[in-house]
């Protein structure tokens, strides 16, 4: 077989960049026979030479230079591992006017600028492909824009942050302290580099929004998505939750209705017979609906340094191909509806609402006198813990659009008896 090799650059040798290094490593003996090419890092971009060299082979391949790559015509794929907006954009979108293909693991930039560096691509005809932006090494972009191409998608939802259901397994299962959990994902590189995007649910909100573009064919971005984290989850309401029969995860839900797209990450008490209850640790998992092939589930590694590796050297070998049959940029932006996003106020949710009462006959008749007049309908109420003079109590609404639970809750906020609101969670099913 004709030997073909093909040049790419890292930018950036962190978590993911190592893993993409040691990847292709191992994949060194196979490529010619895979690919039909050998693919070959020639620069690394680094910020710390020295730092840098203790990770690789050769170190002449690193730089700290961006115009070794961008103006080195044998390069012709870029791999960004970086992260963050700047200078990663501006990289991005040099190598993509100079004809060169990208593969990136940057939701950021893709969850706020995504069209236009897919119209970048295909002015082009380049590849920009991301498989490892969402859900790290599960394969999820590539089924949606390709093998489930035939069908009107109507769902995704799943756990998309590895970090969150951590932490929330950890805190569960082993009773650990939110600290200490959130610093194990960070040694193990699950956590972002501003960990702040795992917990508030902004990450998992990124990969949303990249994930209901494809599905809905729409654009989606970053700032559409409802986005609450896990910070306020306690012990006590996991504690509640397990007496339910239930586990609390994050979750991200996209739905395409007749109304417009819903897309929103808020934590959630599920089931635990659930399939989502099951998924733990950095694991992430997705459901896809759509109208041709019914429920589908996509599960794997969500995080950290070799199955991220794993979807980008994936993404890297399909550009090798099309780079060798001369079939570069075949699918690109997949956006062509323009489909109106509904406000989190207009969508629907059951709740668990815990507060502190005073312990004193009517408290509950007020309680559910003030959702009634909401229109909030109570599924269940627990009175919980009870001391000399307050009472806990815990009410799981049925399903009601989440303004009305909002005005109840604004009503209750001004109740004497009412001390204290300690938690709102979402919980799963109509
Ligand atoms: N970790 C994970 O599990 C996953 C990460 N991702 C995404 O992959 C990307 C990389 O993440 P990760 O590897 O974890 O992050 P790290 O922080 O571990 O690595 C980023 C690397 O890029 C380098 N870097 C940053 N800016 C520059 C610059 N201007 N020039 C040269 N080098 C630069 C950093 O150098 P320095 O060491 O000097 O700071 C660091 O080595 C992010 O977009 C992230 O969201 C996606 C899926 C999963
Ligand atoms: N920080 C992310 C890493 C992958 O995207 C996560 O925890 O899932
Ligand atoms: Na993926």
């Amino acid at each position: 077989m004709e030997k073909k090799t093909i040049q790419v650059a890292l930018l950036g040798l962190g978590t993911v960049g190592t893993g993409v290094y040691k990847v292709l490593q191992n994949q060194r003996e196979e490529m010619l026979s895979k690919l039909g090419a050998e693919v070959e890092i020639k620069r690394i971009l680094v910020r710390n030479l020295e730092k840098a060299a203790k990770k690789v082979e050769d170190d002449s391949v690193l730089t700290n230079r961006w115009e070794d790559i961008i103006h080195d015509d044998a390069i012709s794929v870029v791999i960004e591992v970086m992260g963050g907006m700047e200078p990663a954009r501006t990289y991005i979108m040099e190598a993509l006017a100079a004809g060169k293909h990208v593969v990136t693991a940057n939701k950021d930039l893709i969850a706020v600028d995504g069209k236009e560096l897919l119209d970048m691509a295909g002015t082009h005809h380049s590849d920009l492909l991301f498989e490892a932006a969402v859900a790290g090494g599960i394969p999820i972009i590539r089924p949606l824009k390709q093998c489930l191409a035939g069908n009107h998608i109507t769902e995704v939802m799943g756990i998309i942050n590895g970090t969150t259901n951590f932490i929330l397994t950890k805190m569960t299962e082993e009773g650990m302290e939110f600290e200490e959990a959130l610093a194990l994902a960070t040694e193990l590189g699950y956590a972002e580099a501003d960990p702040t995007a795992d917990i508030e649910g902004y990450d998992a909100g990124r990969k949303l929004a990249i994930m209901a573009s494809i599905a809905f064919n729409s654009r989606v971005t970053f700032d559409d998505v409802y986005t609450e984290g896990i910070a306020k989850i306690t012990a006590k309401d996991i504690k509640y939750a397990r007496e339910m029969g239930c586990d609390i995860k994050l979750l991200g839900v996209a739905r395409n209705t007749d109304t417009g797209i819903e897309v929103r990450v808020h934590p959630m008490l599920i089931p635990s017979a659930h399939p989502l209850a099951s998924v733990k640790d950095a694991f992430n998992a997705v459901f896809v609906h759509g109208d041709a092939v019914g429920d589908t589930m996509f599960y794997g590694s969500g995080a950290g340094e070799m199955p991220t590796a794993s979807a980008i050297v994936g993404d890297v070998f399909d550009i090798a191909r099309n780079i060798r049959y001369q079939c570069s940029g075949r699918i690109s932006c997949t956006c062509y509806k323009e489909l109106p996003i509904k406000q989190i106020g207009d969508i629907r949710s059951r709740y668990f609402l815990r507060m502190q009462v005073d312990d004193k006959p009517g408290v509950l008749a007020s309680v559910a006198s003030v959702l009634a007049n909401n229109s909030v309908s109570i599924a269940q109420v627990i009175q919980k813990a009870k001391s000399s003079e307050t009472a806990e109590i815990v009410v799981i609404t049925d399903s009601v659009e989440e303004r009305h639970f909002n005005d109840s809750l604004a009503i209750f906020q001004g109740m004497s008896v009412i001390r204290k609101i300690s938690s709102v969670i979402r919980v799963y099913g109509e």
